[in-house]
């Protein structure tokens, strides 16, 4: 399908007539009509000339055209990356969410999807292939998707990336279907591949067709990533992503090596290998678990292999260079990265844009692995580039790769992408995912791990059964039901009846560590999450609320001119803006400490295992963290989590993937506080962005 490119070098001829008078005349029609979204439709609407497509009796053109624009831009800020048109064709939307009724004249009734899809037609069309990188041309159309210019480039540049990195990398399986003989660099692989995994030498022919549940996914995921420049290994937490990518750092070690003896070179350079993620407390997490990776392979992987493996892991901004006050990185096409690999963690943290931004500073020839959960919830801002990456459930394999998979790990039973061999398809879309299934973390009775899954298949009854096993009655508090050992705690609906004991299981020792070492490693320990800022189960009003009782405690200062934002030694604290000059970020958590010349100072700690002290006041604005939004741990783990909800289920934050992404950053406990219809919301609702990014 051809894409469609509105100019806004048409604007000598501009339309300046308004639909609306005022922002205040189209609030009146359209219910939740937000200020940025009208004024981008009367912006971009004005320059637009009418194509003479009749759209019916009652609407014109341009109406159709501003009200469109409105939903893209709502769309936007829901961080889809487009706006396809079957989602508002032939529907009212911006009604009266209080005063819906049949015969409502308030909202917007757009046509139907032909009527939409010749509006867009009978716009003056431009080669989608020749959009300058101009800002001339605000939106695109293309398959059905209405695009502000900037997304659909950053998509179509991405995908360009992967198609180009798919290409060079299965050269390895092309050889494969061309001749009978092995191409030499299987047999390499299989040698490495049974090395890290002795299992598989031994699979019987039996074994070798088994059932999905026995392969060993962190072999098939080894195998699969080593022969091709980009690769996805996704899977749920504690799943071995990071065990298993080390693996595989290994093994790319040892086929280089073994490519060089084979080619008689003396000359060994090892592999330049970039360890990163989006936030820093999630490039730490990433360090430490490379680190025991490591360490855990001594003795059963080469030394020599394993001392190439960098263990110190840095953040995306860090990575690619930030200029204080500038959109713009110090890596881009003209200036690029020198890494032969690159390992990304936390991928569905990444927003559309930085993604993009990272490829445009990579050599087309540096590997590509991205590591990630792509049940937990996509970025804060524009895309969902892991789960669109990965789409569940795993397509299966093209026959040329389920060829050399089977080659190299002995599994002949990896299902094959049936659409793909119909089609005589080359590719696969998924030949770069493979997902790692089981949890090395969670048993299967405990109850952490079944909620996670409950969850995520949208299982309401069998998790809310579940959850209401494990509830906790007032009066059992008072027996320590929070301290024992189960995983899994329902608790009481009032706040206040839980919170005291587990403050002063959690928080009361803060103010007495001797160290603030072991103030984090307290802080490590617990942590309250909420789907919300605002209202009484909000992070606000919990935070007011863990601060009343450690005041009521004596722990720290009771002072009733200071407001609840007064500074004192033990307070957690999180960073809500970025300053790249300091080098704090958002999201970033540290404790306010006592120096040894007794000055309150802000501590952080840093990728090098040590800490930053930073004077209060010259810290970018933050906030008290015994509690903190869902949004913002992700990449950060817990021993104890407690999980509040909001009283009221129309909360349109709730979704499955919320709740998921709460529910696994729990390591050990989980207490949860909702209600029966607030949790069967949540667990109905899916987030579902819309983008165009699924690779073809
Ligand atoms: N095949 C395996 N054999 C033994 N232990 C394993 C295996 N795979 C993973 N583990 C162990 O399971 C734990 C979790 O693994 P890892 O940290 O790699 O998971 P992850 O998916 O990266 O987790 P998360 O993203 O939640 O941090 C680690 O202690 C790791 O050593």
């Amino acid at each position: 399908m051809s894409e469609l490119v509105i100019s806004s070098e048409s604007k000598v001829t501009c339309q300046k007539e308004s639909i609306y008078a005022s922002f205040q005349h189209a609030a009146r029609q359209l219910g939740g009509l937000v200020a940025v979204d009208y004024f981008f439709a009367k912006e971009i609407s004005q320059c637009l000339e009418p194509s003479g497509v009749s759209v019916s009796s009652q609407v014109t053109e341009q109406q159709q055209w501003f009200h469109l624009l409105v939903a893209l831009s709502a769309s936007l800020r829901d961080g889809h990356s487009c706006l396809p048109l079957a989602q508002v064709a032939g529907k009212r939307l911006f009604t009266d969410p209080i005063n819906q009724s049949e015969t409502s004249t308030k909202g917007f009734l757009f046509s139907d999807l032909d009527t939409l899809t010749a509006l867009m037609a009978a716009l003056p069309l431009a080669d989608s292939d020749k959009i300058a990188p101009s800002e001339q041309q605000p939106i695109v159309f293309s398959h059905n998707r209405l695009y502000l210019r900037r997304y659909y480039q950053f998509e179509q540049e991405l995908k360009q990336v992967v198609r180009e990195r798919r290409v060079v990398s299965t050269k390895l399986v092309e050889s494969l279907s061309n001749s009978n003989e092995t191409f030499e660099d299987v047999g390499n692989i299989r040698s490495i591949i049974t090395t890290l995994f002795p299992g598989l030498a031994s699979l019987s022919d039996k074994q070798s067709d088994t059932q999905n549940s026995e392969i060993d996914w962190q072999a098939v995921a080894v195998a699969n990533a080593i022969n091709k420049d980009f690769a996805i290994i996704a899977g749920g937490p504690g799943t071995g992503k990071t065990y298993t990518v080390t693996k595989l750092l290994a093994a790319l070690i040892m086929l280089a090596r073994a490519n060089i003896e084979s080619q008689k070179e003396s000359q060994f350079t090892a592999p330049k290998i970039s360890l990163v993620a989006p936030t820093g407390k999630a490039a730490q997490r990433l360090s430490e678990s490379i680190t025991s990776a490591v360490k855990a392979f001594r003795g059963t992987i080469n030394d020599e292999v394993l001392d190439l493996i960098p263990e110190q892991a840095k953040t995306i901004h860090r990575l690619l260079g930030v200029i204080p006050e500038q959109v713009n990185f110090r890596h881009h096409q003209d200036n690029l990265l020198d890494i032969d690999i690159l390992l990304i963690d936390e991928v569905s943290m990444v927003d559309l844009p930085m993604m993009a931004r990272i490829f445009r500073a990579l050599p087309i020839n540096t590997k590509v692995i991205l590591l990630g959960d792509a049940d937990q919830l996509p970025s804060v801002a524009i895309g969902s580039v892991l789960a669109d990456f990965a789409p569940r459930p795993h397509l299966g394999y093209s026959a040329l790769n389920h060829q050399y998979l089977a080659q190299v790990t002995g599994y002949q039973s990896l299902t094959k992408d049936q659409t793909a061999d119909a089609n005589s398809a080359q590719y696969s879309a998924a030949d770069c995912v493979t997902f790692l299934m089981k949890s090395r973390r969670f048993d299967g009775e405990g109850g952490i791990g079944r909620i996670a899954n409950y969850v995520i298949n949208g299982q309401y009854q069998e998790s809310w059964q579940l959850l209401k096993q494990s509830e906790v009655l007032d009066s059992s508090l008072q027996d320590e039901s929070l301290s024992n050992d189960k995983q899994l705690t329902l608790l009481p609906g009032n706040v206040e009846t839980w919170l005291t004991p587990l403050v002063e299981q959690y928080y009361l020792g803060l103010s007495q560590c001797s160290k603030v070492e072991d103030a984090f490693a307290l802080l490590a320990k617990f942590r309250i999450l909420s789907s919300t800022r605002k209202g009484p189960q909000g992070v606000e009003s919990l935070n007011a609320l863990v601060i009343d009782i450690l005041r009521n405690k004596g722990v720290i200062p009771f002072n009733r001119f200071e407001s609840n934002t007064s500074l004192y030694a033990s307070q957690p604290i999180m960073i809500n803006e970025n300053d790249y000059r300091l080098g704090v970020y958002n999201g970033d958590i540290g404790v306010l400490w006592r120096n040894s010349q007794g000055h309150l100072m802000a501590v952080f700690e840093n990728a090098q295992g040590g800490y930053d002290w930073i004077l209060p006041s010259r810290l970018p604005k933050f906030e008290t963290v015994y509690a903190m939004t869902i949004h913002k741990t992700q990449g950060s783990e817990f021993e104890h989590v407690a999980m509040v909800l909001p009283e009221q289920k129309d909360n349109r934050l709730l979704s499955r993937e919320l709740l998921y992404t709460g529910i696994t950053r729990a390591k050990l406990k989980l207490s949860i506080a909702s209600s029966q219809s607030v949790w069967q919301s949540g667990v109905s609702q899916q987030v579902k962005r819309h983008s165009g990014l699924a690779i073809d």
